[in-house]
């Protein structure tokens, strides 16, 4: 290659080849070149040309440009803004998601996000065997733990590791069944559904405290204007999808239908759709749902999101400090041990200061006061 061109602003670069220019991928020890041709006397766009020697032809229509459609899919998704809907009445309005968590950052019990990550990834690949058993390529998430220990976080990083879209339903918005139906059959390719608090959904009364339903949105996610910029995640229109399945009548009001019932009303709403989608419940009070949800195969993981253990601090101590070491650490890790703290807890004690030695003295003593300050607080 002759020459190089280095065009676009801010993280966006784009390098591209002068017309005529030329450059070769070697690929499993074959030589495939790429040459700029211009749009110009040929009436059409500028392009790529490639060219290989014929004997490989199997090699590139079969695996050679199915990997580098592949790469530029996964590359264009990564650039691609991801956005977070809400329900209003019976459609979606989207906002920019902007929200920095991954599994990375997320404090966790190491086997737990291990295994959650090699299920999303196993779910990616399956679609051909979902078609073949005959059910929806959909996968059900229940998240569940106290306040605080990362749920509405862990959603937003299953969002950045998929590069999905959220839609974060409402159900005290949804007024009917038809509203439902519509919403779900408006939710694209690529999509996450997500119902955070179930358990005070489908029983308005039975929250202790009356917590109001925290939306995503609502908690943490950057907001911005709506619709443009987006990819592929397009809201598309009910008209051509046709309903099978419909428990209810359309006219009862929502709020007779179950959680499990609800999860019927999807599978029926998706089983022929052909469609990757992904769907997330949380709660605060597993005890509190409905037993038909929580039998094997209705949720196909179930994810506890617990106390801030020692190795979920030391996620937290990496992320504010990037540290992976520290004289108070072993102090740190025999109250963790004897105290329950959460990781919203221990995050807001080490956000107080910048200096790592500060914050976390901070974090002993609040652990020690925590520790002596009650039986509750104490694990028993
Ligand atoms: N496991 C975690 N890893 C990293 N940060 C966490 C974690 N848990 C909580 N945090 C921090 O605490 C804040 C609140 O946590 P988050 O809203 O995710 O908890 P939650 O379990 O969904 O709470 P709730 O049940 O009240 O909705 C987050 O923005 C994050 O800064």
């Amino acid at each position: 290659m002759r020459r190089l061109c280095l065009s676009g602003a801010g993280a966006r670069k784009v390098m591209s080849m002068d017309t005529g220019d030329s450059m070769t991928d070697v690929f499993e020890g074959v030589r495939f070149t790429w040459t700029s041709v211009s749009g110009e006397g040929r009436k059409g766009p500028d392009s790529l040309e490639l060219t290989f020697d014929a004997e490989h032809m199997d090699m590139a229509l079969g695996t050679y440009v199915p990997s580098i459609t592949a790469a530029v899919e996964q590359a264009r998704r990564r650039d691609c803004k991801l956005k977070i809907f809400m329900n209003e009445g019976s459609s979606w309005r989207g906002i920019s998601h902007n929200h920095p968590a991954t599994f990375d950052t997320l404090a966790m019990d190491p086997p737990t996000k291990q295994a959650l990550i090699a299920d999303l990834d196993r779910f990616l690949k399956r679609k051909e065997y979902y078609r073949r058993i005959g059910k929806a390529w959909k996968r059900g998430y229940l998240l569940y733990g106290p306040p605080g220990t990362g749920k509405s976080s862990l959603v937003a990083a299953v969002a950045n590791y998929l590069r999905f879209n959220l839609y974060d339903l409402d159900l005290s918005e949804v007024r009917y069944n038809a509203e439902l139906q519509k919403l779900l059959i408006g939710m694209p390719n690529r999509s996450i559904l997500v119902i955070e608090d179930i358990d005070c959904c489908f029983s308005a009364t039975s929250r202790e405290g009356g917590k109001e339903r925290k939306t995503l949105a609502r908690a943490d996610y950057g907001h911005g204007d709506d619709d443009s910029d987006d990819c592929s995640n397009k809201v598309v229109s009910s008209s051509d999808e046709c309903l099978n399945i419909l428990p209810l009548n359309a006219n009862m009001e929502w709020q007779s239908i179950t959680l499990s019932g609800l999860l019927n009303f999807i599978d029926g709403l998706w089983s022929t759709s052909g469609k990757e989608r992904v769907i997330i419940f949380t709660t605060n009070y597993k005890d509190r749902l409905d037993p038909a949800l929580l039998r094997p195969g209705r949720m196909d993981m179930h994810v506890y999101m617990g106390y801030c253990g020692w190795e979920a601090f030391r996620t937290l101590a990496r992320n504010y400090f990037l540290v992976d070491d520290h004289p108070l650490f072993p102090e740190i890790q025999e109250l963790l041990a004897e105290v329950e703290v959460t990781p919203a807890e221990v995050s807001e004690m080490l956000l107080r200061n910048e200096d790592a030695d500060i914050a976390l003295l901070g974090l002993v003593e609040f652990l020690t006061a925590k520790k002596q300050g009650g039986k509750d607080s104490v694990k028993s």
